[in-house]
């Protein structure tokens, strides 16, 4: 798998705030990317960088081996649906359709009007009289119809219910798997989407705190619960990351449980269930902030 973004030392400051501070990471061809993180980590910022809206401040960003700014080859790749996407005040949902069907080589005119009936979008409304949720269904129409090597989501789902997200899930999936190619999700929802990530990279005040596979990830953390002597003694000097006992029954979240320990677990007796990515990045994020406020973490 050849890489379609690499990025080395990237910083980004404003005046005497640093937002990004010398990150490095690389995104390979097919697969899907998770981008997570806590408000102000730095997704946006990065994004903007990869789709050459804003220039850094320092280090490099390459896209498809080549840099973006100002380059056609590149950007006609890159598609990036934003929170909140503007579009010309006169506009109806077919007029974004058609600039679309103009700014990205791969598009698929029978698939975004599937989509629409699938999105139930009134072709002709203009956009500044859909509600916030069908807004944002035009943008996931135009990131699936993209088709574009390298489609970036950026919380595109503002205002969107849960039955159009989940479509928006489902759809996600079922194209990547007929039309692969590298998609970066940058959400809150992390456990609604977790099942979709293969890779995830995980921000924290400008700093990258994760880059790892999401099943690595899925490993890292897991809740036992039996016998308090038992939970005790398996997690022993382990990471605690919350635990709660009643009569005689105790429950531990841990973090860093190899695959030896985890059967150890089983042979005792212990239920051993892993934790959910969002849990897990909830955790590493906050323990960081303690850690960095001089505060209680481990
Ligand atoms: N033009 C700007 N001038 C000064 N600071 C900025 C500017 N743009 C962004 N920032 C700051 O950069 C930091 C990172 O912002 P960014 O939008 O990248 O975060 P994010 O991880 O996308 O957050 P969220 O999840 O809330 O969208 C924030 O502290 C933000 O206030």
């Amino acid at each position: 798998m050849s890489a379609v973004v690499e990025v080395k030392g990237l910083t980004k400051r404003y005046g005497d705030t640093t937002v990004l501070n010398a990150i490095d990471f690389t995104l390979k061809e097919g697969k899907i990317y998770g981008l997570l993180g806590r408000n102000g980590a730095g997704k946006t910022t990065i994004m903007h960088m990869l789709a050459a809206q804003l220039f850094p401040t320092k280090g490099t960003v390459k896209v498809f081996g080549e840099n973006p700014y100002e380059n056609k080859r590149v950007l006609d790749r890159i598609c990036f649906i934003k929170e909140s996407q503007r579009y010309p005040e006169t506009f109806k949902v077919s007029d974004v359709l058609g600039v679309a069907e103009t700014l990205f080589p791969n598009w698929d005119r029978r698939y975004a009007e599937n989509l629409l009936e699938q999105f139930d979008l009134p072709r002709n409304r203009p956009v500044k009289k859909l509600s916030r949720g069908m807004t944002s269904s035009v943008g996931i129409i135009v990131g699936l119809a993209s088709r574009a090597p390298l489609t970036i989501f950026d919380e595109p789902y503002l205002g969107l219910d849960a039955v159009a997200r989940s479509m928006f899930y489902e759809l996600l999936l079922e194209d990547y798997a007929n039309h692969p190619r590298t998609v970066i999700l940058s959400t809150h929802l992390i456990d609604e989407v977790s099942q979709l990530l293969e890779h995830v990279i995980v921000i924290d005040k400008g700093e990258i705190l994760f880059d790892e596979e999401a099943d690595t990830l899925r490993d890292k953390g897991y809740t036992v619960a039996g016998p308090a002597g038992k939970v005790n003694s398996f997690v022993g000097d382990k990471e605690v990351v919350s635990s709660s006992a009643l009569g005689g029954f105790s429950t531990a979240t841990v973090i860093g449980v190899s695959a030896g320990e985890k059967e150890e677990a089983e042979k005792l007796g212990l239920d051993i269930v892993p934790v959910s990515l969002q849990e897990l990045i909830v955790h590493l994020t906050g323990k960081r902030k303690r850690q960095t406020e001089g505060g209680f973490g481990a």
